[in-house]
């Protein structure tokens, strides 16, 4: 069995500028670290927010870079530089609204402004790709509630093997 290959894309213009330092890659990989115990290979990047540019990374990683799921995180809200969910448009295939729905509603739980992110999933050839928001907190709340959903999402799309600790994330395979 190869090993998943997870592109992690933080979308910030200050982290991008080394203005902050990114607390949001280093979450979702923590986080990933935790979860999945089948062999991994994380490859993370920060770019600034914008249509074009976070395209062109989604299509570098799912083209050319060989990932089995990209995670995103942040660009997602109503600020004027906030078009990661634009980006998502231009190059995802087939979106799957089940996965932004899930992560706004356990996200409303902490706090009313979850509905202000336009989180989302997509999958362009064999690659997944989720957008999660850019707060470092919503990233351990949003990959909870629906990683569970993913390895098998990746089994039926063709994509790379993934198991996880079921101590940390249930995923759930429907039996055959
Ligand atoms: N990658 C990150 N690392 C650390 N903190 C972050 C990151 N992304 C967002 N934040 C924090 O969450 C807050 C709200 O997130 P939001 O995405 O709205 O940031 P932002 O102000 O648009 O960031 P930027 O201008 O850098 O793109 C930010 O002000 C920042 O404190
Ligand atoms: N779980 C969780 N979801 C959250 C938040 C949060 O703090 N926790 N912040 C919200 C806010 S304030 C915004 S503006 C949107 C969009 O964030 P983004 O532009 O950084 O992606 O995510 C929302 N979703």
């Amino acid at each position: 069995m190869t090993a998943a290959r997870i592109a992690v894309l933080t979308v910030s213009d200050r982290a991008s500028r080394g203005e902050y330092e990114d607390r949001g890659g280093p979450a979702i990989e923590a986080w990933l670290r935790r979860a999945v115990t089948s062999e991994l290979e994380i490859i993370r990047e920060i770019v600034p927010d914008g249509r074009e540019v976070v395209a062109g990374a989604f299509r570098r990683w799912a083209d050319e870079g060989g990932a089995d799921l990209i995670l995103a995180t942040g660009g997602t809200g109503p600020s004027p530089r906030d078009l990661t969910p634009e980006a998502m448009e231009d190059v995802a295939e087939r979106v799957f609204p089940g996965f932004g729905e899930l992560m706004r509603a356990v996200s409303l739980r902490e706090v009313p402004t979850a509905i202000l992110s336009r989180q989302g999933a997509g999958t362009r050839g064999k690659t997944l790709i989720i957008t999660l928001p850019g707060k470092p907190s919503a990233i351990d709340t949003c990959l909870n509630a629906v990683f569970p959903a993913v390895p098998y999402c990746l089994d039926l799309m063709g994509a790379g093997w993934i198991e996880t600790d079921p101590e940390v994330c249930k995923a759930f395979r429907p039996a055959k």
